[in-house]
């Protein structure tokens, strides 16, 4: 399989993970990039069966719309029943790296909300140890160089992802070299740079549940269980 068809066969699970959580009034919450598209393409089918969504970013909320199904804004919402989105690479605690689509802060704003966080990923993403793919820093603008600064005393090299802009207006730093050993720590330490929006790191909100899309098949792992009933894959 193509990695392609790897993003596409794990949509489709995901879909059959939610079918199981999902109320007419339930509100899903909804990720971003092209592993979230597939699944907001295939949700689409299934629409009648939920109330509607919170996007992660606006070209998922645009999506989604385009599809009939009801975008929310997160103030009016009480419970998100169940968050589905990509990551840029997974360890075995379920910690992740996203915002390879800039989409890093308003993606963690919907995931501490969710009560349940299904990660969907191809193979490629499982990693024993974060930080081969450039963790994303959303930052103030006028704070680029302060914090680049400060990654480099992390251990980082920084690269402006110059021309982004992300949905909150800010701009995002990568920051390569890094290799993360304590995730929860170093997300601590970076958001409290002053000028750091939130950093891609998602430990103290990790996935509940990672669906890992393989050539074998879909492989669910959780956070008590990252050994699969088809076997561990990291
Ligand atoms: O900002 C973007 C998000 O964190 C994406 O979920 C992440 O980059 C994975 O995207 P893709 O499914 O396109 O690999």
């Amino acid at each position: 399989m193509t990695q392609d068809e790897l993003k596409h066969q794990v949509a489709l699970a995901a879909i059959d993970y939610i079918k199981t959580l999902i109320k007419p009034d339930s509100i899903i919450g909804v990720g971003t990039g092209s592993t979230a598209n597939l699944f907001i393409d295939e949700l689409a089918a299934v629409k009648d069966k939920f109330q509607g969504a919170v996007a992660s970013s606006d070209a998922s909320a645009e999506r989604l719309k385009g599809h009939g199904i009801e975008v929310f804004d997160l103030n009016s919402v009480d419970e998100i029943v169940v968050y589905v989105d990509g990551a840029d690479e997974a360890n075995k605690s379920l910690c992740l790296i996203k915002g390879g689509g800039a989409a890093l802060t308003q993606e963690k704003i919907v995931a501490q909300v969710a009560k349940q966080f299904v990660c969907i990923a191809d193979e490629s993403k499982a990693v024993e140890i974060l930080g081969a793919f450039p963790l994303p820093v959303e930052v103030i603008p006028m704070a680029r160089a302060l914090v680049g600064r400060e990654m480099v005393k992390l251990g980082g090299d920084p690269v402006w992802r110059e021309g982004v802009v992300t949905d909150n207006g800010n701009q995002i730093i990568d920051v390569h070299g890094l290799k993360i050993t304590n995730p929860e720590d170093l997300e601590a330490k970076i958001n409290m740079i002053p000028g750091v929006v939130t950093n891609g790191l998602f430990a103290h909100r990790a996935a509940d549940v990672l669906l890992l899309s393989t050539q074998e098949g879909v492989k669910t792992y959780s956070v008590m269980n990252t050994v699969s009933a088809e076997g561990n894959y990291f």
